[in-house]
């Protein structure tokens, strides 16, 4: 247990003290009404933390959803007279259904573009409230909203306080048990490299989906309990400036942390009561405090103070490197089960295949067979195809024609989470590293679906939730020991070496129990000794019945380890067979030197040696 685990409790336990004695501890029914505008806004910001701070969409029209809650429950009471339980279920309902309808198209463009679809989102539901005064009253907006109830019994004065209160502390939970599981790790992963949690067998655009649709059901909770505290809802409440509000709820308080939507809402809350008044004032003091949180705390209060307790922390430990000359640790011979140790025959077969960029074939009719538990090498000049026919193995680019087949099983085609499942892992040319994760959890995103607890049991916290998350940080552990670096568990992955980068690339494709990895490029910047660790890895993995195909420049490399060679050039396979074979075939040669012997990133196929580019 580390100790951020168990400060977190504690923490909790103080703040659902305060919570539940406050009533005790003012007389004032002002500052009782202020605070649970706190715990409302607290409730919208969680939300939204699961949203921006989790997968990093940012979203800039919370306060369209926000109304939705409130005008849905204002109708609903006062034009047809329905209570608290089933027009709160109808709200949620609503921004479920409006979450999935929105979010399935919007979420897969990212960034600016996302951001400013949901500020589109926010003005239309503006203009709507403004405009459709037949349901909504217009700029007047509708008064009379009957107060909240359980099937007619009122919730009036320290009542409906508890009720508040008791939406937040479960919501609270929720926001919690969500962010610390698997779901969370996934959010986080997706955020930060969406390609490599693809290959790792989670689907980004569901995970994105559902993240959108807690945080719209959480901000229609907040909706509904803001419309019965105030028993009025008018239009100007639900403006722009308030989604700007909300956002800076979540960025100031500390994105993607437990604490940091609560803080920031309690912070905002307070502020806008203070200045209450001071229309112009209020939307300069947003301004220049998401000012402040983007140039000087960019982690929010609570990611800031989490960042330096954990480096003041450290201060004293063990030095990782020199816990890193520690021997190292065999794998568990339970850990990779889909290999091909004990089996023989075809892995990978690729029929025909072509891939088609407006008037270029990058792969043109390759047709080539990976036999099962052999190291099948892919080389040939730059721009020869070989990166585009590893994307096309691993799902991220569609071919034009041809057919893929895996351990006898079509699929072509099939999108990379899916083929990961089928036992397809992968590492990069460019590190695709989640930075702001530790080694650790880089493995343990890899372990995603391997999960045995339901979703239900991760947000119960039921003990198959603990099992598995023991057993994967074991197992995460164990890969982490297995490519040598475990010393390193704890360290943020964007602070490694470059060599460890890689290396835990490898870990974390080990941890989707692969039968197929593919390897592009895992020599590239490495020193000479690290390319020597990298061959004695390869080899090992190869023992353990993994089959691997190789994208690699540096011959020594791919002279150790590989059974089989397969030269490309202009998308077309010249050459085919066991290295000596391939390094004196004339089409090779050709490839190779044909254009020019001076090419400086050319396969130097005589020297036995060389490293391009
Ligand atoms: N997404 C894309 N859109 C358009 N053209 C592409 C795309 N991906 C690759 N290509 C082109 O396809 C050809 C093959 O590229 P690819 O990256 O597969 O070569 P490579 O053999 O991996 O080269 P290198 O060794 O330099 O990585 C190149 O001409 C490249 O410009």
């Amino acid at each position: 247990m580390n100790i951020q685990s168990r400060i977190i409790p504690v923490l909790s336990a103080v703040l659902f003290l305060i919570i539940l004695i406050y009533p005790m501890l003012t007389d004032s029914q002002y500052m009782l009404r202020v605070f649970m505008a706190f715990l409302i806004y607290g409730i919208l910001a969680m939300g939204l933390n699961v949203l921006v701070g989790m997968t990093g969409l940012i979203s800039l029209g919370q306060a369209g959803v926000y109304a939705l809650g409130a005008y849905t429950v204002a109708v609903l009471g006062t034009s047809f007279g329905l209570g608290m339980v089933p027009s709160v279920m109808i709200a949620m309902a609503l921004a479920a259904l409006l979450g999935v309808v929105l979010a399935y198209p919007t979420v897969r463009v990212t960034g600016v573009y996302f951001a400013v679809l949901t500020i589109a989102f926010g003005l239309i539901v503006q203009a709507v409230l403004v405009e459709w005064r037949g349901l909504t009253g217009g700029n007047l907006g509708l008064t009379g909203i009957p107060a909240a109830d359980f099937f007619g019994l009122e919730f009036t004065g320290n009542g409906f306080f508890y009720l508040v209160a008791g939406f937040f502390i479960v919501v609270f939970l929720f926001h919690h048990n969500i962010i610390k599981s698997r779901y969370g790790r996934a959010m986080l992963a997706s955020g930060q490299s969406d390609v490599a949690t693809q290959c790792l067998g989670i689907n980004t655009t569901m995970i994105r989906v559902f993240a959108f649709v807690v945080a719209a059901v959480l901000a229609t909770v907040a909706g509904a309990l803001y419309a019965y505290l105030n028993r009025y809802v008018s239009p100007d409440v639900f403006s722009f400036s308030e989604s700007i509000k909300f956002l800076l709820m979540v960025v100031l308080g500390g994105p993607g942390t437990i604490f940091g939507p609560i803080v920031g809402a309690g912070i905002l809350n307070y502020i806008t009561e203070f200045i209450q008044g001071l229309d112009v004032w209020q939307n300069f003091l947003y301004g220049a405090l998401l000012l402040f949180t983007m140039f000087v705390l960019q982690r929010g209060i609570v990611g800031t103070v989490e960042h330096y307790g954990a480096l003041w922390l450290r201060n004293g430990q063990e030095d990782p490197a020199a816990a890193s000359r520690k021997p190292k640790v065999a794998l568990d011979e339970g850990l990779l089960t889909r290999t091909g140790k004990g089996h023989f025959g075809e892995s990978l077969n690729l029929e025909d295949m072509t891939v088609q960029f407006g008037g270029l074939k990058a792969v043109d009719s390759v047709s080539e067979t990976i036999q099962r538990g052999t190291v099948h090498a892919l080389i040939g000049p730059n721009g020869a195809g070989k990166s585009t026919l590893l994307n096309l193995a691993s799902g991220f680019y569609r071919s034009t024609s041809g057919r893929a087949i895996l351990f006898g099983e079509e699929i072509t085609n099939l999108k990379s989470h899916t083929l990961s499942k089928r036992g397809v892992a992968r590492t990069f040319q460019n590190t695709e590293l989640f930075g702001e994760m530790t080694a650790l959890e880089n493995v343990l995103v890899g372990l995603h679906n391997q999960a045995t607890a339901t979703f239900l049991e991760t947000l119960l916290r039921l003990p198959r939730h603990y099992r598995d998350e023991k057993r994967f940080r074991e197992t995460a552990q164990q890969l982490l020991d297995y490519v040598d670096i475990g010393a390193y568990a704890e360290t943020k992955a964007s602070n490694l070496a470059f060599g460890h980068q890689r290396r835990l690339e490898i870990a974390r494709a080990l941890a989707t129990n692969p039968a197929l990895l593919l390897l592009d490029e895992p020599a590239a910047g490495l020193t000479q000794s690290e390319i020597g660790g990298l061959v004695e890895l390869i080899r090992d993995l190869n023992g353990r019945g993994v089959t691997i195909i190789l994208v690699e420049h540096h011959v020594d490399l791919i002279m150790d380890v590989s059974d089989k060679v397969t030269v490309l050039d202009h998308g077309r396979v010249i050459a085919s067979g066991d290295v000596e074979t391939v390094r004196n075939d004339p089409a090779v040669i050709e490839a190779y030197f044909g254009q020019s012997r001076d090419e400086p990133d050319a396969f130097d196929l005589s020297q036995g040696e060389g490293e391009p580019t």
